[in-house]
């Protein structure tokens, strides 16, 4: 049981995004990030994965083809938290996260009791009656992801679901998902731009570059100065920190003449 991606191809626009991506098996209740520069294809693989994108290839989840299954079927078994937060509407917070447990196919009985305990767990209660366009954008950001872990799909993709928030609620918000992931063995990748996270929380990094994949594995192994250095064009390495926890540390930009990194990503028509 375990999602597996076998020569992944997605076009965009007339582009080949992602030109066939292959992956190691992602296991149940692991965290996976996938990282690469802007422009990398990292959207373009989490909306592919969740159906909002043709793609070719083969994506399978515990055994099952998605490409095989209807929208609604596949939505049951994977929850998209997307870039874009959601919009500034009138709707109650409560009623964005009913909407979305019931359309995964929870009874009304069942949607309310998850709900109840994803705001308990999130203690996100007290914003629970407040209309959306009362909320900050932190605080929305938070009503999509509640939406996503009380819907509990197989596999949770999450597009930088940390843009907004402060750093109380990304350490809270990626421990309640670690431990969402451990106690239902469900598979999470999740799109970041903050590599501290991925090597606090994450088992596992896939790094995007230009649609491919350069390289996946525990973090610590992966995020050498070298690949930091070719993927992001910094100069910058990981350490161990007094408390023991790997952190990174950035001493600054390479010069743009030494710097191995690609140009501003780029797709040819194929
Ligand atoms: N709607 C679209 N139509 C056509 N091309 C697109 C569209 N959205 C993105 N692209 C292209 O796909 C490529 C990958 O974009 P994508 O958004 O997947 O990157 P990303 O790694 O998520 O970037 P970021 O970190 O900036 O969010 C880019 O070259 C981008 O120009």
């Amino acid at each position: 049981m375990s999602l597996k991606i076998q020569a992944l191809a997605v076009r965009r626009g007339g582009r080949t995004i992602i030109a066939g991506l292959d992956a190691v098996p992602f296991e149940p209740g692991s965290l996976t990030a996938v990282l690469g520069p802007n422009g990398a294809g990292k959207s373009t693989l989490i909306q592919a994965l969740a159906g909002l994108l043709a793609s070719k290839g083969s994506v399978e989840l515990d055994g099952q083809n998605l490409n095989t299954l209807a929208p609604l079927h596949r939505s049951h078994k994977v929850g998209l938290l997307p870039q874009s937060l959601p919009e500034a509407t009138g709707l109650v917070a409560y009623e964005l996260l009913l909407g979305g447990v019931l359309a995964s196919g929870a009874s009304r009985a069942e949607a309310e009791q998850r709900i109840e305990e994803v705001l308990d767990r999130l203690d996100l209660r007290a914003l629970a009656m407040a209309r959306l366009d009362t909320l900050s954008g932190g605080q929305r950001q938070m009503m999509a992801l509640a939406q996503v872990l009380a819907r509990r799909p197989r596999l949770m993709l999450l597009d930088e679901p940390t843009s907004a928030l402060d750093l109380y609620w990304q350490l809270a918000v990626l421990e309640a998902v670690r431990e969402d992931a451990r106690r239902r063995g469900s598979m999470v990748l999740m799109a970041l731009h903050d590599l501290d996270l991925a090597l606090r929380h994450c088992d596992r990094v896939l790094v995007l570059a230009s649609g491919a994949k350069l390289v996946d594995g525990a973090p610590r192994e992966v995020l050498t100065p070298d690949l930091l250095a070719r993927v992001y064009g910094i100069d910058a390495r990981v350490e161990t920190c007094s408390h023991g926890r790997p952190r990174l540390l950035v001493d600054g930009l390479l010069n743009p003449l030494q710097a191995k990194r690609p140009a501003p990503q780029h797709f040819n028509p194929a």
